[in-house]
């Protein structure tokens, strides 16, 4: 028999954003189920990575004290996205689809997943990010839309686990006027350039700071998505849609890509990584451009509301600026509004690391749950 306050877990992606989810869920779930007026009882009844899957018998719930080990010994490979939605559907009890993978099929197959009235927390930016239609689609199914699905929230899929969706949301539907998002959107970016080039000299060499953002987990599964630009202009059109602009994609607008074009051709992300290298000068003749007018370089971004305009890219910031000053994989989002006049609302803080991004993801799981009470 099945608690009628049970809730099933669906997690797609267990790698460093997964597996630290997995960990705050098993915590979730211990505190939850001990609740003595209205105890929530968590499921986990699906666990899939590219390669290897294991769901429930009969929807009963997966250890979670022993799913390495048991999803390594699966010999299962997963389903289709379609055959997934369709199990997941027939749960006794509502459902939450957790996707923790950077992968566009299962992105695109939100709208499925919703209509069938799974709900979805994610980190992953592809769905929000790609068509537009895509974007009306998963809105137009969602209940937290104008449809009657599944819930969607997607917190970790700007500023990790920084309350950025949250703040931006809640200014327009209080009516206030956003002019002008701006800041530094990449944990890894921001990494990169406050180490190679921090305020007051020194810095090792770009490609060797390259490979540790990527061992430090901050890095998209694949860095070039990072260093084209892309990953930030994906974060920019999620920021600017929700202010109402309908941006087209994330390639709708000018975006600065730092992959060199000799690289363009490489066939994986271990080949660019190994040649990276042989690029370093061009890297250190930028450096040398910006110290030479006594600035630093950073990577940053924005939504110009008014003119619709979103741009991304590298400039020039004094070393007294706040964005020059930032530390580690820090992210700086300044909000400029009619309410917060010439000082603008600003959220700062760890924009990458599986910890802080699996906490965003953990606690829209969390806004679910309230609304699914
Ligand atoms: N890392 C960070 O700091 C942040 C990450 N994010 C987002 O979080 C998501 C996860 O990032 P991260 O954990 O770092 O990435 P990882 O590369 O560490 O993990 C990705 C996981 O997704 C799985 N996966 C990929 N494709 C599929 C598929 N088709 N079906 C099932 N599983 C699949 C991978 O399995 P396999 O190993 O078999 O390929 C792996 O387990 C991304 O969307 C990223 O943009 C957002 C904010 C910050
Ligand atoms: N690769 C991204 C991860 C978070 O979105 C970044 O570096 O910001
Ligand atoms: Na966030």
């Amino acid at each position: 028999m099945f608690h009628p306050k049970q809730v099933f877990i669906a997690v797609i992606g267990t790698g460093g954003v997964g597996r630290t989810f997995l960990s705050q869920l098993h915590f979730l779930g211990s505190k939850l189920c001990q609740d003595a007026s209205s105890p929530i009882y968590l499921s986990t009844i699906v666990l899939s990575t590219s390669k290897k899957f294991i769901s429930s018998t009969d929807y009963h719930p997966i250890h979670l004290d022993s799913w390495e080990k048991d999803l390594a010994a699966s010999t299962t490979t997963p389903p289709s996205f379609s055959d997934l939605a369709e199990y997941l559907s027939k749960a006794p009890n509502k459902v939450v689809l957790v996707d923790n993978t950077s992968n566009e099929t299962l992105a695109e197959a939100y709208p499925l997943f919703l209509k069938k009235g799974i709900n979805i927390v994610t980190p992953n930016k592809k769905a929000f990010s790609g068509s537009y239609e895509l974007w009306q689609n998963i809105f137009g199914a969602a209940a937290n839309g104008s449809g009657i699905g599944g819930y969607v929230f997607h917190e970790s899929s700007v500023g990790a686990g920084l309350p950025v969706i949250s703040t931006l949301k809640e200014l327009v539907e209080t009516g206030d006027e956003v002019y002008r998002i701006e800041g530094v959107f990449s944990g890894t970016m921001s990494f990169l350039f406050n180490s190679f080039m921090p305020v007051g000299g020194g810095g090792s060499s770009f490609s060797a700071e390259v490979k540790k953002a990527k061992e430090l987990g901050y890095t998209e599964p694949d860095p070039r998505d990072d260093l084209n630009g892309q990953d930030v202009a994906r974060k920019l059109t999620i920021l600017a849609r929700l202010v109402g602009l309908p941006v087209e994609s994330s390639t709708s607008f000018p975006v600065q890509s730092l992959i060199p074009s000799e690289l363009e051709g490489c066939k994986s992300g271990d080949e660019f990584l190994q040649r990276l290298g042989e690029f370093d000068g061009k890297m250190e003749e930028l450096k040398k451009g910006a110290a030479s007018e006594g600035k630093v370089v950073r990577f940053v971004g924005s939504v110009d509301v008014a003119k619709n305009k979103v741009k991304v890219g590298l400039e020039n910031f004094d070393p007294s600026h706040p964005i020059a000053a930032l530390k580690g994989s820090d992210n700086i989002i300044s909000f400029y509004t009619k309410r917060y006049g010439d000082n603008p609302l600003i959220i700062q803080g760890a924009g990458a690391g599986g910890e802080v991004t699996a906490m965003g993801v953990t606690a829209d799981l969390i806004k679910v749950l309230r609304l699914l009470r």
